[in-house]
């Protein structure tokens, strides 16, 4: 057996520790405490770091991690350490030796490969893998103690330890006849309140029967949120809005999104609406964003100039787990549609976070579809194999090619316009959950952990990025592609119809990366010698292909729980906590130093200066910022307002709303 460092310095065999004195257990870790005031579990985690006594209080202790998450965690200390991870190692040098135009020959190693479950086709015959990886990667997830862990998460554990959270979006679309347990309570019943609440808000919006502040109908809503509180529903919106049946439901009426603080997302985000015809909707679960934050007063300030302040009862509403910061904020709790901590941000389209702006767009019984489409995968997930459960092919095989075959990067090219806003939302869900640096316990990764996920509609992407993904860097690639379109086009005298032009591309890509073009065949095509190093293709670049059969909201709402359990799949097996952030932190409060700097420079007109402790480097591009922008200076703060109504050549508002 292999002698590793444990993380507090420790040597251990495997993951079994050779711990310090007086301590019984793998849980010798560092003590750290969160300043960030969400976090509650700093102490409790010290508590249970104290061994086996440590771990009885654990037991006895409200919202503890049970034993069986107690053990899980210890299992999957040290997997870069294991065997199973070894044997991967090892495998790799097999694998190195293939290509998969030669493997791509052998019909019984497709077939194996080919996946379907309700209409969902997966095809993972292009990956560079054999049986015995497939083998490998399964006994890895075994060790991983991946099936014990998909069920803590059901289960409703406090799996994300470090805020002491169970993780639970999957009960946001759980029928209402399944029971799903967090700490002691059946959350179903409540998940349903809220959609009972949304159906009828949303019902009596769309019908007239909700009226704005004048008496007119609200057919304009904005939704404003960013990270999770944004492209979550936005890839939703952007999906639905040409199918058909969704399209009917939405007719004359407008959903748009304001996540940027930047002014101009507000210009853009308001321009053309009228104030008494638009329902803006606040999405935060902290409801202390500092972008949203801004964004929803500089709304608010666009609503009541126009309409007066009570216009808000009538044009606010809120999406958040603070409901106590939303009334604070002046939004009437009732009009407030709450959601739960045990809903991480990225993971909460399945909320109020999606399902109220979607609701209002499209209406409820739409939008239950894609609640719907998501609880099929689950289930699938939950209760599949692993060697027929999509969502584990799919993350196991995203370990094998970042962590094994050393591709860190995945490229996610629907070759659907509709699904043009998936990559976006998929960066955000994947890169923040997996892009830790540390195990569960808290000892630095001998191995880097996550995905870096870009990813562009094809065909487009193709006039783009591809040349690197075919000639340069191997990027392993997510081809998603749908058999019947949302919108048919075939013209007259045409080979193929437009859909079909589009899917001969989804097609031809993967095998192009796959088995690519040799020196031996550009020579038969007298292809001349100097271009021959030019043109030659390598091939043996692994892809996935997807098929759906349509893309309506149920099939999204499939998509998005592959994605979210592929990922989770991936964080379980790479022994980290896939569903915290700290790492978004530590720029907020250095945002929050230059927003007082910038305040006292700006207000009394002074530069910054080398003792107000900034680096040489910042004092110096802050100061270039300030002096570039002294004419806007403007004695006092005021409501300014967006996009056109700003007089370009003072650059302030006009002086009827100042
Ligand atoms: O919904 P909130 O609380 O406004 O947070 C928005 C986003 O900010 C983050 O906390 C950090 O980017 C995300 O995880 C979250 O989705």
């Amino acid at each position: 057996m292999q002698s590793v460092r444990g993380p507090a310095g420790t040597r251990s065999k495997l993951w079994n520790f050779n711990l310090p004195e007086g301590r019984s257990t793998p849980f010798c870790l560092p003590a750290f405490q969160h300043q960030n005031n969400r976090v509650s579990a700093g102490l409790r985690r010290s508590q249970y770091k104290q061994g086996a006594v440590g771990l009885a209080q654990r037991r006895a202790a409200p919202q503890a991690l049970s034993p069986a998450m107690v053990e899980l965690e210890t299992a999957s200390l040290q997997i870069s350490q294991t065997p199973e991870w070894k044997a991967l190692e090892d495998h790799v040098t097999e694998i190195e030796k293939t290509h998969l135009k030669d493997l791509l020959r052998d019909g019984e190693r497709s077939d194996l490969l080919f996946h379907e479950f309700n209409k969902i086709i997966a095809d993972f015959s292009r990956q560079r893998v054999t049986k015995k990886t497939l083998e490998l990667l399964t006994n890895l997830a075994d060790r991983a103690k991946l099936r014990e862990k998909i069920d803590a998460m059901f289960a409703g554990e406090h799996i994300n330890i470090t805020e002491d959270r169970a993780v639970l979006h999957v009960a946001l679309r759980a029928p209402r006849t399944k029971k799903i347990m967090a700490d002691g309570v059946d959350v179903v019943p409540e998940v349903w309140q809220v959609l009972d609440k949304i159906k009828d808000f949303s019902d009596k919006v769309r019908s007239g029967e909700w009226l704005g502040a004048t008496g007119k109908p609200l057919t304009d809503v904005v939704a404003i949120g960013i990270g999770g509180s944004f492209l979550g529903p936005l890839f939703v919106h952007t999906a639905l809005r040409t199918d058909q049946t969704a399209a009917e439901q939405a007719r004359g009426r407008n959903l748009r999104f304001l996540a940027n603080v930047d002014p101009v997302d507000v210009a853009r985000a308001l321009n053309g609406l009228k104030q008494e015809t638009t329902l803006v909707v606040v999405v935060s679960k902290t409801f202390t964003t500092a972008e949203t934050m801004l964004n929803a007063r500089t709304v608010r300030t666009w609503l009541t100039a126009e309409l007066g302040p009570a216009a808000v009862a009538k044009h606010m509403v809120a999406v958040s787990t603070n409901l106590k910061l939303v009334k604070e904020f002046g939004i009437d709790p009732e009009n407030a549609f709450a959601f739960w901590d045990w809903v991480g941000g990225r993971y909460s389209v399945c909320s109020a976070v999606g399902v109220l702006p979607l609701s209002l767009q499209y209406g409820f019984e739409i939008t239950e579809k894609f609640l719907q489409g998501a609880h099929d995968v689950d289930e699938h997930f939950r209760t599949a194999p692993f060697e027929d459960n999509i969502p584990v092919l799919l993350g196991m095989l995203g370990i094998w090619n970042t962590t094994f075959l050393g591709y860190p990067s995945l490229a996610i090219l629907p070759y659907t316009q509709a699904l043009s806003k998936l990559a976006p939302h998929i960066q955000q869900v994947s890169m923040e959950s997996n892009g830790k640096g540390v195990a569960l316990d808290g000892s630095k990764l001998s191995f880097e952990a996550g995905e870096i996920d870009f990813g562009e509609p094809g065909t487009n992407g193709q006039h783009s990025f591809y040349q690197l993904i075919h000639q340069g860097r191997v990027v392993p690639c997510e081809f998603i592609g749908v058999v019947k379109s949302q919108q048919s086009v075939y013209l007259k005298g045409e080979v193929v119809s437009n859909h079909d032009e589009l899917m001969c591309n989804f097609f031809a890509q993967a095998d192009a990366l796959a088995t690519g073009k040799s020196p031996i065949e550009l020579r038969a095509e007298n292809v001349p010698n100097s271009l021959i190093p030019h043109k030659t293709f390598t091939g043996n670049r692994p892809s996935t292909s997807i098929l759906l059969p349509e893309l309506t909201a149920f099939t999204v709402g499939q998509i998005l729980s592959l994605y979210e359990n592929r990922i989770a799949v991936q964080g379980f097996t790479w022994g980290i906590n896939s569903f915290d952030q700290w790492g978004v932190e530590l720029g907020k409060v250095l945002a929050s130093k230059v927003r007082a700097e910038m305040h006292t420079c700006r207000t009394k007109n002074r530069n910054v200066s080398p003792t107000d402790g900034f680096n040489h480097s910042t004092t110096k591009l802050l100061n270039r910022y300030l002096e570039g922008k002294a004419r806007l200076l403007y004695p006092e703060p005021q409501d300014v307002f967006p996009c056109d109504l700003i007089d370009s050549d003072t650059c302030r508002p006009p002086s009827s709303y100042v």
